[in-house]
């Protein structure tokens, strides 16, 4: 494709050179720039792509687009914003992939990965080829991969989703982060349904007040396009959880027809007589095209709003609420979410992604109902990451556990005994006795003394990483595993 009939979907944007070289590929990254590639120059939170140009012109760059003229042999489109000329020319060089499938997306604080594996499973068994794009993979075909981030940068989304869309995918579920929105990761994708699963505290680093971070949210609900078009499959819906007070305040940012899920009685997909035990959690629901019974196997309330999400999103894809329950009854579970590892021991130990306040009190509520015994939990905070959530996270644990072993999570950059200390503070105002908390900053001997703590009926909860392979310390990538690290110490006990 021409670089001037490429970037034609820039109305504003200037061309200042030849506009007929020919553009092989795009890249936003100096390092894997390939002969004949447009290289857009990114202004970052660390770096400013555009000191990368010349380094890409080097690498074989054809063509640049910058937001301020430099001084280069190659042809530069000059844009206001190159974030979102990133998006428009991604969108315009894959053929406009998002177009090609439905794509339904779920952001909110926390359940992402959860529901859009609900989705998947639910699509994908009514015959529906449905790929998944999210924290922990993207998968479509019988294929996956593993995902650096939860949401992809636009130029990448847009790849992806024209690889999916060649391989006859039809629907594509994804998680969109906060991060993408703020960000415009998503611009270029069109949804036809974008989910909301809760909003809570997380990730003031970046959005620093609730307002902003409830905002960047809220810019997928005004994104969202007509709810009334003529064609069904143009449609646009939002899907939002009626008992979270941010619903009210997306639905007045959308065009498109709101549909909520909830516990109330006005919820368009409402549950009730929710009952947990520990295999799994059953309710009741009601929703727009009957009623049913259904027992999942993954425990916690929150599991049942998940649920709920999934099931209004599949309803609106016309799959039959019979079909829909058979779907989420065959889901054995979410890697790293509320998993339990069993070795055949008397007390129970579960690794859970919990690693925000709400989610660890909502994993640590589930938790306390079936616990029959004391309650262990092994937990730290992400280093580079928001701060002040280290001490509510910390009263959190402290409230329902037995005894806290305060934790490394994934310190990055920053000192993790400073990280432990921060978790303390919230202890220590808590009033917590020093017998019941333990700081241990080696993550696997923290593990390693809570499972030698527990006694028959028991339950170790190590949460904060979940699904994770790895932990990141100073700068490095080290193998960790929670699964494997508690199974080792469980054997190792018996
Ligand atoms: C805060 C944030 O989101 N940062 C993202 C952002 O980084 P940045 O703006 O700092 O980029 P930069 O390093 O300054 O570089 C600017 C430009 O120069 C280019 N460059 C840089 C160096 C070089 O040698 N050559 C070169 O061309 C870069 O490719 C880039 O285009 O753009 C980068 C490239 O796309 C991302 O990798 C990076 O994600 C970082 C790694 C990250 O950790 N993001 C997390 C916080 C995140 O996005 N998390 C959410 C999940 C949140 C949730 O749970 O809800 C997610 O969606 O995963
Ligand atoms: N609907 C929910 N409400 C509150 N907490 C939840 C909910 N669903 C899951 N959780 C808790 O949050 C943790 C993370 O769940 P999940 O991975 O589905 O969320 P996520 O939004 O994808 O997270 P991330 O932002 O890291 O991608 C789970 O392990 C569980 O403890
Ligand atoms: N998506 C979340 C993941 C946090 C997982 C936790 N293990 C950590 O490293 O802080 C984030 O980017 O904040
Ligand atoms: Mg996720």
């Amino acid at each position: 494709m021409k670089l001037m009939q490429l970037t034609s979907v820039l109305t504003a944007a200037v061309i200042d050179g030849d506009g007929d070289v020919e553009i092989g590929g795009i890249e936003t990254d100096s390092r894997g720039v390939k002969p004949g590639d447009l290289f857009i120059c990114l202004p970052g939170h660390t770096q400013d792509g555009h000191q990368f140009a010349a380094q890409a012109a080097e690498k074989g760059a054809v063509a640049l687009v910058v937001e301020r003229k430099l001084v280069t042999k190659l042809p530069q489109v000059i844009v206001k914003d190159s974030r979102f000329a990133m998006a428009a020319l991604a969108s315009t060089f894959f053929n406009q992939p998002s177009e090609r499938m439905k794509m339904i997306g779920v952001t909110g604080t926390n359940g992402k990965t959860t529901t859009t594996y609900l989705i998947e499973k639910i699509l994908n068994d009514h015959g529906l080829k449905t790929g998944l794009i999210g924290t922990i993979q993207m998968k479509y075909d019988g294929q996956s991969f593993p995902m650096p981030r939860t949401t992809p940068e636009a130029l990448e989304l847009q790849r992806y989703l024209n690889d999916m869309a060649n391989a006859g995918t039809e629907c594509c579920v994804m998680e969109v982060s906060s991060h993408a929105l703020e960000q415009g990761r998503v611009k270029g994708t069109d949804f036809r349904t974008a989910i909301f699963t809760n909003l809570s505290q997380d990730h003031l680093d970046y959005h620093h007040t609730m307002e902003e971070y409830r905002g960047a949210k809220g810019l997928f609900f005004s994104r969202l396009g007509n709810a009334f078009a003529k064609d069904e499959r143009s449609r646009k819906y939002a899907v939002l959880n009626a008992d979270d007070d941010a619903a009210a305040y997306f639905a007045k940012q959308t065009a498109a027809e709101v549909i909520t899920y909830g516990l109330g009685d006005d919820a368009d997909v409402r549950a009730s007589n929710i009952s947990i035990t520990a295999q799994g959690t059953s309710f009741h629901v009601d929703t727009f095209r009957g009623q049913a019974d259904i027992s999942i196997r993954m425990v916690g309330k929150f599991n049942v709003y998940n649920a709920m999400a999934a099931i209004a999103a599949a309803l609106l894809e016309g799959v039959p609420l019979e079909d829909i329950k058979n779907s989420l009854e065959s889901v054995p579970g979410v890697a790293g979410r509320v998993e339990a590892v069993n070795e055949g021991q008397p007390y129970a130990v579960i690794v859970d992604y919990a690693h925000t306040p709400d989610g660890l009190e909502n994993v640590l509520r589930t938790v306390n109902e079936f616990a029959a015994g004391r309650v262990f939990t092994v937990f730290g905070c992400g280093g580079d990451r928001d701060r002040t959530k280290r001490p509510i996270m910390g009263k959190i644990a402290a409230n329902y556990s037995d005894v806290v072993f305060v934790t490394s999570d994934n310190p990055r950059t920053e000192d993790p005994e400073l990280i432990l200390k921060d978790i303390e503070a919230g202890l220590i105002e808590e009033g917590v006795p020093a017998e019941s908390y333990k700081l241990i900053v080696d993550r696997r001997k923290a593990i390693e003394k809570a499972i030698e703590m527990a006694s028959p009926g028991d339950v170790v909860l190590i949460a904060g990483k979940g699904h994770e392979t790895y932990q990141l310390i100073a700068g490095e990538v080290l193998d960790f595993d929670d699964r494997i690290v508690a199974k080792d110490a469980i054997r190792g006990r018996q």
